[in-house]
């Protein structure tokens, strides 16, 4: 797609709001030649020339008639260019928003997140800038059409000299505006290498500080910000430059005009009116042949906002970005898509079905980087099992349950879910089909129970519950506001296990068939983590377990272990059948004696 098509495709999605604009605004551009009309009927009146049927009270009151029109143009012309415009916004951070979100976790930004974000704003608003001024070409056209025939009419000489330096000017940024386009795309890319650093200096202050890194950073930050000055200044003084062909060139013409126009006067060939008319409507001119430049300049950006947004996009077609899709702005649209996502809670297709059998054939993901992760693995997961997936550091436990659950995109193998295929994993494991526990728990700036509900809601005593569940029922006395303590960055900080029990608690709060944990041992002790799977054997009902651990607690409960080597599975069984046959797995059991 090109950055013509990419406009076009923009404008398409609501082509009536976007008509409504064009039409208001040609009209705003064509009404300078009502006043122009009437300003040369008034001064032909007053040299006595003319042959107003109103009188010059009359040609007054039209005259603040037409402005007052004009005012009244402007106003609705800014509110159809408010809908238009940011509908175009929104719906390109909509499209990028939901393709990140829908993108497997591991891969789901190609740059830091303040890189990300610099994209979301300015490369969209360079997007709608472009959208919004394509409006304003057609009224330019249409004044300039007719304006040219009323003074071509007048003098063609002089209408002329009125044009040339348009086309002067239109010429000297065409041939400019690929060098603006290099020096746009190089400030753009020192900016968010800027606001990248920022975020990850914020993000690392601790790491920073142990290893005493300031004085590192800051001069990377100090060489980052001086880049960035030196584009800036660059692509700030082409811009400018422009500016300054645009307005000089017609200062050039409007002084040419005056000189023949005076000329002519004094010959009698002209009139005081036809005089005051040429004025006018250069003024017009003037910002025409500067809107034309604008637009130009805004096209250009938009083109370089439109690779970076599409590099955001990882290889998916552009058209991503132009999809059409609902944005819910008026209640109606917000109610349908609840409704709508009411009858899909359950995620694919229209009903949900309990689990009875999950099984997954030749599952293999490798991590385009390292070329490593999981090749060919089998699994099967019947109602109410309880399986652990075991195995040294490294050995693909974390991919496994990853590519599993869609987080990371499969390469090979097939998923059945009561042995029907599961297409889209990522959308499917979901509760209440499934819920999940990560190794990093992520935790939000607010209230310790909003993070573990989520928005989920809160009735008969789900949130206690999942609580004394996840062993947390002790830690949260301890805290100075208890549940409505704020945690997260912005709030106290969790110890690493009161984290992850935080996160098993999100997990358990939702009623699920399938609860997948990833190893919870690395921040629990061994105390604890027995005692979590007490409470989940108690409370679980038939629900399926899939659990990474290398914990006895978890192990000598298992119904089935796989053991995990270097991305396949090494050996399969109850921990006794293990024990026996496998020496990996006995080292891995005897490690806990040492580990307590
Ligand atoms: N994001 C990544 N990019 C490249 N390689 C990766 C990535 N994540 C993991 N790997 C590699 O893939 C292999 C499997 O990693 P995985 O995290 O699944 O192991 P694990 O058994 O869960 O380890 P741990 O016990 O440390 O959690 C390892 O060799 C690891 O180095």
């Amino acid at each position: 797609m090109n950055t013509y098509s990419f406009l076009y495709r923009l404008i398409r999605y609501r082509f009536g709001i976007y008509l409504i604009n064009v039409l208001a605004w040609t009209m705003i551009h064509m009404a300078p030649i009502v006043p122009g009309l009437l300003t040369k009927a008034f001064f032909d009146e007053l040299a006595g020339s003319g042959a107003s049927l109103v009188g010059i009270w009359g040609i007054i009151a039209l005259f603040v008639a037409a402005s007052l029109g004009r005012v009244a143009l402007i106003i609705v012309g800014f509110i159809t260019d408010v809908h238009s415009r940011f509908r175009i916004g929104m719906l390109l951070r909509r499209n990028m928003l939901e393709h990140v979100l829908k993108e497997p976790g591991a891969k789901a930004i190609p740059v830091s997140p303040g890189e990300a974000i610099s994209h979301f704003r300015d490369d969209v608003d360079q997007t709608e800038e472009a959208a919004s001024w394509s409006v304003d070409v057609f009224g330019m056209i249409a004044f300039a059409v007719v304006s040219s025939y009323i003074l071509i009419r007048i003098d063609a000489m002089l209408t002329l000299l009125v044009f040339v330096p348009l086309i002067v000017v239109v010429t000297a940024a065409q041939l400019a505006t690929a060098r603006l386009q290099k020096y746009r795309a190089a400030s753009r890319e020192a900016t968010a290498k800027v606001t990248g650093a920022i975020s990850e200096m914020f993000g690392n202050v601790q790491a920073i500080q142990i290893a005493r890194a300031e004085k590192r950073l800051v001069e990377r930050f100090t060489r980052l910000s001086e880049e960035r000055r030196r584009t800036m200044v660059r692509d700030r003084l082409m811009s400018e430059a422009l500016d300054s062909v645009f307005t000089n060139s017609v200062n050039i013409g409007t002084g040419l005009i005056l000189l023949l126009a005076g000329y002519k006067m004094r010959a009698g060939a002209f009139t005081v009116g036809d005089f005051s008319l040429f004025v006018y409507y250069l003024t017009f001119v003037t910002q025409l042949i500067s809107n034309v430049g604008k637009f130009m300049t805004f096209f250009k950006q938009m083109s370089v906002g439109f690779a970076r947004l599409t590099s955001l996009l990882q290889g998916a077609p552009a058209q991503v970005l132009t999809a059409f899709n609902p944005l819910y702005l008026n209640k109606r649209d917000t109610k349908s898509a609840d409704d709508k996502s009411d009858a899909g809670a359950d995620g694919e297709g229209p009903a949900f079905e309990r689990l009875g059998r999950l099984e997954a054939t030749g599952l293999t993901y490798r991590y385009p980087e390292s070329g490593r992760g999981i090749e060919g693995i089998d699994l099967v997961l019947r109602r109410g099992s309880f399986t652990v997936i075991t195995g040294t550091i490294g050995s693909g436990k974390t991919t496994l349950i990853r590519t599993l659950l869609g987080l990371l995109p499969k390469e090979a193998g097939n998923i059945r879910w009561n042995g029907r295929l599961v297409d889209k994993p990522g959308d499917f494991f979901v509760p209440p089909r499934s819920a999940y526990t990560a190794q990093i728990p992520r935790l939000y700036s607010d209230k310790l129970k909003d993070n573990i509900l989520l928005g989920y809601p809160q009735r008969d005593g789900n949130l206690q519950k999942a609580i004394h569940s996840a062993v947390l029922e002790d830690d949260v006395p301890h805290l100075q506001e208890g549940l409505e303590t704020v945690i997260g960055p912005r709030g106290i900080k969790l110890s690493g296990g009161q984290a992850q029990r935080t996160a098993a608690a999100r997990m358990l709060v939702r009623d699920a068939e399938l609860y997948v944990f990833d190893d919870l041992s690395s921040a629990l002790d061994v105390e604890t983590e027995r005692k979590l799977w007490d409470r989940m054997f108690e409370s679980r009902g038939d629900a399926t377990c899939l659990v990474v651990s290398h914990r006895k607690a978890a192990l000598a409960r298992a119904d089935h272990i796989i053991l995990m080597n270097n991305g396949r599975i090494e050996a399969e069984g109850t921990a006794e059948e293990l024990l026996s046959r496998s020496s990996s797995f006995r080292k891995l059991w005897n490690g806990e004696d040492e580990e307590g």
